[in-house]
C-alpha cells in the first residue's frame, strides 16, 4: 500500500485505519523524564508474539511515525507468516534525534514500556538503534532478540538475509529461465550495505556479471577492487541492460518512474517494501513480464536468525536450513501467480493469509 494510500486511510480516523489494515493494537508510549515518544504497533498476532525491531527515526510529524509503524508492522506479520514461524507481526518507533537522545535512562524507559506487554510484541534492532542501545533496553525487558554474540545471541542477521536472497533470485531465475544458474547473468545490486555486500560475494561465486552502485564511494571502490565487478551510477542502474536488478538499500524504488525504465527480467532483492504502491506496481511488473521476487519473503533470512534466538539454543546451521525453504516457497509463489493471474506480491499475501486464517481457527479449537 502507498503512503499516501494509507494517509487517506488514515483520515477515517485511527480505529477506521486500524481496522482497514487489521492492526490489534497501537501503544503510545511517553515519558516527559527522559523525552521519550514512542510508538508500539502490534499487528496480528494469531501465530504467535509479535516480533519486529525498534527504528529511531525524527520524523517531521506524528503522523509520519505512525504511518510509518503500522506499515512497517503489518509487513513484519507477512514475513512471518510466509516464512512458516510461529510469530505475529509489530513494530516500534521511538521518534526523535538519535544522536543526541539516547541515554541509558531512555533507552531503558522504553524496555520497561516493552515489557508491560507481556512478551505480546518482542523488540530488537532497527535502523538508528545498535548493539549497545539494546542491551539497554534488555536490563528492563526479556522480550529482546538479535542480541550480539557476546550476549549469547545469534550475531549479525546480515549473512543469513543475503544467503536467502540470493535463493529467492535463484529460484526466480529457475521459473524465467528454466533453470536457476545465474552464471554469465547480469545483475545490478543497489547498496553495497551489510546484506549487498555478503549477495555481491555469493553471485561472484556463481560467475555472474556484477553491477553495484551505493552512495558511498569508497564503499563501492572496495567491492570493485576486491570482487572485480563494475560500479554505475546511482541513477544510471534503472537504465541498465541487466537481466536482474537487485534492490538493497532503500524501499519503494520500483515505482512509476522507474519501472518504465528497467529492462531487466527479474527483481529480486532485500530491501523491504521495493513496491511503492503494492498492487498498482506489482501489477506493472506483471504487464511488463518483469517477474518479481516478494521482498517479504526473500529477505526474512533476518528474521529467521532472530526467531531461532528467540526460540533459544540457537544454531547457525539450523537456521541456514530454514532459510533455504526460501527457494521452494519463492517458486511455489510465482507459479500461484501465474496460475491465478495474480500479481506475485499478491499470491505470496494471499498464503499468508490463508496460514493465518487457517491457525486462527486451530487456535479457536484448542
Ligand atoms: N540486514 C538485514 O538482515 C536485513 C533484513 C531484512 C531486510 N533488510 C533490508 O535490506 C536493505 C539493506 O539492509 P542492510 O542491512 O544491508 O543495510 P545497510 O544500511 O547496511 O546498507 C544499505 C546500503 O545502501 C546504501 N544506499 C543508501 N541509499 C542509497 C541509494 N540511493 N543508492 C544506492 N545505495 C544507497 C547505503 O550507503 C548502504 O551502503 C534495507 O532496506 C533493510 O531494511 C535488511
Amino acid at each position: 500500500m502507498e503512503i499516501k494510500e494509507l494517509e487517506k486511510v488514515q483520515h477515517a480516523g485511527i480505529f477506521g485505519t486500524l481496522s482497514q489494515l487489521g492492526h490489534e493494537q497501537v501503544v503510545f508510549c511517553q515519558d516527559s523524564a527522559t523525552g521519550l515518544k514512542a510508538i508500539i504497533a502490534i499487528h496480528n498476532t494469531v501465530l504467535g508474539p509479535a516480533l519486529g525491531g525498534t527504528r529511531m527515526w525524527n520524523y517531521t510529524s506524528e503522523q509520519e511515525a505512525l504511518t510509518d509503524v503500522l506499515r512497517l508492522s503489518r509487513g513484519m506479520t507477512f514475513k512471518a507468516a510466509i516464512s512458516g514461524l510461529n510469530l505475529g507481526g509489530g513494530k516500534a518507533v521511538i521518534i526523535g534525534d538519535a544522536n543526541t537522545m539516547k541515554t541509558e535512562a531512555f533507552l531503558r524507559r522504553f524496555g520497561k514500556f516493552v515489557n508491560s506487554l507481556n512478551g505480546k510484541y518482542i523488540t530488537a534492532e532497527d535502523v538508528n538503534m545498535k548493539t549497545t542501545d539494546m542491551e539497554f533496553v534488555a536490563m528492563e525487558t526479556k522480550h529482546v532478540t538479535g542480541l550480539p554474540e557476546s550476549m549469547g545471541g545469534g550475531g549479525d542477521p546480515s549473512p543469513v538475509t543475503a544467503y536467502g536472497v540470493y535463493l529467492g533470485m535463484k529460484a526466480t531465475a529457475k521459473k524465467v529461465y528454466g533453470n536457476d544458474s545465474l552464471s554469465g547473468k547480469k545483475i545490478a545490486v543497489q547498496g553495497i550495505g551489510q546484506v549487498g555486500m555478503h549477495l555481491v560475494e555469493h553471485l561472484v561465486k556463481e560467475n555472474a556479471t556484477v553491477y553495484i552502485t551505493d552512495i558511498h564511494e569508497a564503499k563501492v571502490a572496495d567491492i570493485v577492487r576486491k570482487h572485480g565487478v563494475t560500479a554505475v551510477g546511482q541513477d544510471a542502474i534503472y537504465d541498465l541492460d541487466m537481466d536482474i536488478y537487485a534492490p538493497c538499500a532503500l524501499g519503494a524504488t520500483v515505482n512509476d518512474d522507474t519501472i518504465v525504465r528497467l529492462k531487466c527480467s527479474i527483481i529480486a532483492g532485500a530491501a523491504n517494501n521495493q513496491l511503492k504502491d503494492e498492487v498498482k506496481h506489482g501489477y506493472m511488473l506483471v504487464d511488463r513480464s518483469i517477474a518479481y521476487a516478494p521482498d517479504f519473503l526473500i529477505n526474512a533470512g533476518g528474521l529467521i536468525n532472530v526467531y531461532n534466538e528467540y526460540l533459544g539454543h540457537y544454531n547457525r546451521q539450523r537456521v541456514m536450513e530454514q532459510t533455504e525453504k526460501i527457494y521452494d516457497t519463492c517458486l511455489n509463489i510465482l507459479n500461484l501467480a501465474t496460475r491465478e493471474k495474480l500479481s506475485s506480491q499478491e499470491a505470496a499475501i494471499k498464503l499468508c493469509e490463508k496460514r493465518i486464517a487457517e491457525m486462527a481457527l486451530v487456535k479457536v479449537s484448542r
